[in-house]
């Protein structure tokens, strides 16, 4: 059975996390997603003038899967499109021989400036790939039969490099107990049901966060819009329209988020919600928290995911979350 981890590198302010992935001969930095299903690299099918800076797929070493395409748009309007070809990927010691790759052959510029990450490596369910018109697997969903335990971990970690494990869970990466909740599939995200919030050392969890998704590949914590504006009301912070979000002083002032999952509390301290200054130098900082307001759901990305240990599930059969503090 296999088992492997992998290290997860931050981008400056933690904006994404990227880990070494070998697919065919070409060693590219993928940003490992686990609120998308697609696994797409920029590639030798990429415009010249599009993948300026970025390694790139060789698509030589894949047979290609005839007819068959993909295209992606999130939220933020970002996104890619382009072809499919079957080819042997591995992770961190694990290995998909026949590995659905999504080379493209368009991709929005937000991706193409950001020349660190040559990709994405989606790890949501694979009911929302976009592949047609015969939906592929994610990485994980290739290789989870070989898999010593079907399950998946992220540690992420504020300003420093952290890990994903396949297949076993690393004990030293967490202290006390795990606390593991149901998911929700029917979208095809990793989606829990979060409970009562508190603001710095308030103790009594009030009011109920909601439906809510682990999301790897979206940076900030998107709460209710009530959260987020009780959240700042606390922290001294404002909704600055020209911004199009939250700020705060960066100061070092900014309190912690508490949440409750599955009945534990899990903090969010606020060192992580001083984002990032607004412009270089700048003494306001960008909100780590924002409203959810036109996704439908919360958010709990990368601000809320580099606190805790987080175990993705599906070897008791349902899938479950597993949270641990770390
Ligand atoms: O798409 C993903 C995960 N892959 C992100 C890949 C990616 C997209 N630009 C990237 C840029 C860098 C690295 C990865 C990505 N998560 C989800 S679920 C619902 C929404 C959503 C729906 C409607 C409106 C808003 C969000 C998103 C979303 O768009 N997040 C990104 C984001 C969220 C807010 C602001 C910006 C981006």
């Amino acid at each position: 059975a296999q088992s492997g981890t992998v290290a997860a590198d931050p981008q400056q302010y933690d904006q994404a996390y990227l880990s070494p992935v070998t697919i065919g001969n070409s060693q590219l930095m993928l940003d490992f997603d686990t609120g998308s299903a697609d696994l797409w690299a920029f590639s030798n099918e990429t415009p010249a003038s599009e993948s300026v800076g970025h390694a790139k797929y060789d698509s030589s070493t894949g047979t290609e899967l005839q007819g068959y395409s993909w295209s992606i748009t999130y939220g933020d309007q970002s996104g890619a499109a382009g072809n499919v070809y079957a080819d042997k990927v591995v992770v961190g010691g694990v290995t998909a021989t026949k590995q659905a790759v999504e080379a493209a052959t368009s991709i929005s510029t937000s991706f193409s400036d950001n020349t660190d990450s040559d990709g994405l490596l989606g790890l949501a369910f694979s009911s929302i790939n976009t592949v047609t018109p015969k939906q592929q697997t994610t990485f994980f969903d290739t290789v989870k039969p070989t898999l010593a335990k079907a399950l998946f971990t992220c540690d992420l970690k504020q300003g420093n490099a952290g890990s994903y494990t396949f297949g076993y869970i690393d004990t030293s990466k967490y202290t006390g107990s795990v606390t593991y909740v149901p998911v929700d599939d029917s979208q095809g995200f990793w989606s829990f049901t979060a409970g009562g919030y508190s603001v710095g050392s308030d103790n009594a969890t009030s009011g109920s966060v909601g439906v809510s998704i682990a999301d790897t590949g979206t940076s900030l914590l998107y709460l209710p819009a009530a959260v987020a504006k009780a959240y700042y009301a606390k922290a001294g912070g404002k909704f600055d329209n020209q911004q199009g979000g939250y700020t705060l002083p960066c100061n070092g002032n900014a309190p912690d988020f508490n949440v409750a999952i599955g009945g534990k509390t899990f903090v969010v301290p606020g060192s992580y919600i001083a984002y990032a200054p607004i412009t270089s130098g700048s003494q306001t900082c960008f909100g780590g928290i924002q409203a959810n307001t036109g996704i439908g759901f919360n958010i709990f990305g990368d601000v809320f995911l580099k606190a805790v240990y987080a175990i993705f599930d599906v070897s008791q059969g349902a899938p479950r979350l597993g949270f641990a503090a770390q």
